[in-house]
């Protein structure tokens, strides 16, 4: 029988037991988190409020709050690694017209450019990720775009540092539903062309399964079940994820019932 095995790709982001704990002692907020990802795969990590999702994006970038320190390996194999964060009207800086917060991280990244350039870059980035009139809109205050136009900015803002790996905490949450679904096909859509590894945290296991080939479960700081994300969410191993699985489902069986009871 003649084998066929896999390239080996060199991992775009890999985490050993990270640990993420308070400065002051107490048990581990994240604790023991080890994982791969290979050059433009998609991982879900889902898990209820408070698993430590968010921390270990946020130690993966080495963004923790002061009152707390990581342990463990993070490797990035050069790669860079940009976050989009949940609340795009925070996550923006209410003072920076919107153009030139995308020069400026773009600029960041490719010191010998002109403004002039990064002025042409930071349109051509928010043309791609689809606003339109681009660059009549290089000049917008962040206050002026609704909420998607703003996450679609936060996304621009991110690319400008070309990363291997997007880190996405819950970046549709605050988005209506029809605006969520236009934001999750532009990251797809990314993930496909750019060949960018995603790291896409969120509570809502058909958005998961919907854009991610890998899923990782956490429970109190740690990964319970990892795999396909067919593969879990067909059958999956550990009864954490069965109740995740039927907490979802009841959501959405109730959204439905009560859309459908609307007059
Ligand atoms: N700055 C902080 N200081 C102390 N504890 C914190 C801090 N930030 C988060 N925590 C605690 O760490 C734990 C993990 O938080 P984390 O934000 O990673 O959870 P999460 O899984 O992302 O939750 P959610 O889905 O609600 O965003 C929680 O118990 C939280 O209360």
């Amino acid at each position: 029988m003649s084998e066929n095995p896999q390239p080996v790709l060199r991992p775009v982001l890999r985490i050993e037991h990270l640990r993420v704990l308070h400065r002051d002692g107490g048990a581990p907020l994240v604790d023991g988190v080890s994982l791969d990802l290979a050059p433009g795969e998609t991982l879900g990590l889902v898990g209820e409020s408070g698993s430590g999702k968010s921390l270990t994006l946020r130690a993966v970038l080495g963004i923790l709050p002061a009152a707390l320190r990581a342990e463990g390996t993070v490797e990035r194999a050069g790669a860079r690694a940009a976050m989009v964060f949940q609340e795009p009207a925070i996550a923006l800086n209410p003072t920076m017209r919107v153009g030139h917060l995308v020069a400026r991280t773009w600029r960041l990244h490719h010191p010998g450019a002109t403004r002039g350039q990064a002025r042409d870059e930071a349109a051509a980035l928010l043309e791609r990720v689809g606003i339109p009139r681009a660059r009549a809109r290089l000049a917008a205050w962040p206050h002026e775009l609704s909420g998607g136009m703003r996450q679609r900015v936060m996304i621009a803002a991110a690319l400008a540092t070309d990363p291997g790996v997007l880190l996405c905490d819950e970046p549709t949450t605050a988005l209506d539903v029809r605006v969520q679904a236009q934001i999750l096909d532009l990251l797809r859509d990314l993930v496909a062309s750019r060949d960018m590894a995603m790291v896409f945290v969120s509570h809502d296991l058909a958005v998961v399964g919907s854009l991610c080939e890998r899923i990782a479960v956490m429970r109190s700081g740690q990964i319970v079940e990892e795999g396909r994300t067919a593969a879990v969410l067909r059958a999956p191993g550990h009864p954490y994820t069965r109740e995740l699985l039927a907490a979802n489902l009841a959501r959405r069986l109730a959204d439905a019932a009560t859309k459908g009871a609307r007059p």
